[in-house]
């Protein structure tokens, strides 16, 4: 494997977020995890068998370490992801690979028994299937995603992984709020967005589409998204907001432009099921004071087992 100084250097521009947002104390560990591969994190699927460790023990002669305060969830080094990408138990849906940031936000979600939810973003639909291992396959999701090809994507995904409380929409997200106002219990929006988490000093097309310009386009979508999430949502319910994006015009700053239009919207610390590397979100950016409960949200950083993921959870007044 070539030696980090070997490798192409990220962009310029995403080199200063960079040193903008992670702490000098972060910032090797950081660094180092765009040179080399990740370790793999996957799931216990309890919609398709309950035992999580007969199902792992499956796995030999790969030997998964649990991870520590989540129950049915594991880690294998970078070198084991061919094999466990390719073993059937993934490919008949009693395992799946999923980032522990990306799980963390069904957490932070809560979504209960019986409960209607929306998940507004929904393709490839590995947090919808969570959220229905949650509710035990109970209540109801309503799952949208506008990209045609993704939707079948979507839906293939859900029949294998043995998701049945799920329905779902070809549809532009940002007119749910107006079609369907206060019907959600909670509701998931995990926006697009500009991709940062993928970046990797070992393949520089993982940047190739990735500029300022792509993050302010970004920006605007999620912000409709958002409106629209909020919108959908009851009085009392929960609304989580994630992006796999490290700038903040992505993340704090689109939660606090919804924040500055709604007052019925609150921040509230989230549900931590792990000690994830993670940071207070940011309560300045650019200059410009922005909402201080933001600190309440989470910037989980990138490492050797963990992408860069954006983490809000909101409350509407009941
Ligand atoms: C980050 S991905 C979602 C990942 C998914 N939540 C999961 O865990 O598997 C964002 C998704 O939003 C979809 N998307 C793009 N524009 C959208 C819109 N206007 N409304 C709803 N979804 C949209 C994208 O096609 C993509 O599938």
């Amino acid at each position: 494997m070539n030696a980090p100084a070997d490798l192409p250097p990220l962009p310029p521009a995403f080199v200063a977020l960079l040193d903008a947002l992670v702490p000098p104390a972060w910032r090797p560990r950081v660094d180092a995890s765009y040179t080399a591969p990740k370790a793999v994190v996957f799931r216990h699927n309890p919609l398709r068998a309950p035992d999580a460790a007969a199902v792992v023990a499956a796995l030999a002669p790969l030997q998964p370490e649990p991870v520590a305060g989540m129950a049915g969830v594991y880690r294998l080094p970078a070198h084991d992801r061919q094999a466990l990408t390719h073993h059937p138990l993934v490919s008949d849906g009693y395992l799946y690979l999923q980032g522990i940031a990306s799980m963390a936000a069904v957490w932070a979600l809560d979504p209960q028994p019986g409960e209607e939810i929306l998940d507004l973003a929904a393709a490839p639909g590995g947090k919808t299937a969570l959220i229905a291992a949650r509710m035990g396959n109970t209540g109801r999701i309503a799952a949208v995603e506008p990209v045609r090809a993704r939707f079948f994507r979507l839906k293939a995904n859900l029949q294998r992984l043995g998701v049945r409380c799920a329905q779902l929409y070809l549809k532009d997200g940002a007119q749910v709020g107006r079609l369907v106002p206060q019907r959600f219990d909670r509701v998931l929006l995990d926006a697009p967005c500009s991709s940062e988490a993928q970046f990797t000093r070992l393949d520089p097309a993982s940047w190739a589409h990735w500029s300022p310009r792509k993050v302010r386009a970004s920006a605007a979508v999620q912000a409709r998204l958002l409106r629209s999430a909020a919108q959908a949502l009851k009085p009392g319910g929960v609304l989580v907001y994630s992006t796999c994006s490290l700038s903040p015009q992505e993340d704090e700053c689109v939660v606090d432009a919804l924040l500055r239009e709604r007052d019925d919207l609150v921040p509230e610390a989230l549900p931590w099921p792990v000690d994830l590397p993670a940071l207070p979100g940011l309560t300045t950016w650019d200059g410009a004071p922005l909402h201080p409960g933001l600190a309440l949200t989470r910037r989980v950083l990138p490492t050797e087992w963990t992408d860069a993921f954006f983490l809000c959870r909101l409350r509407k007044r009941g």
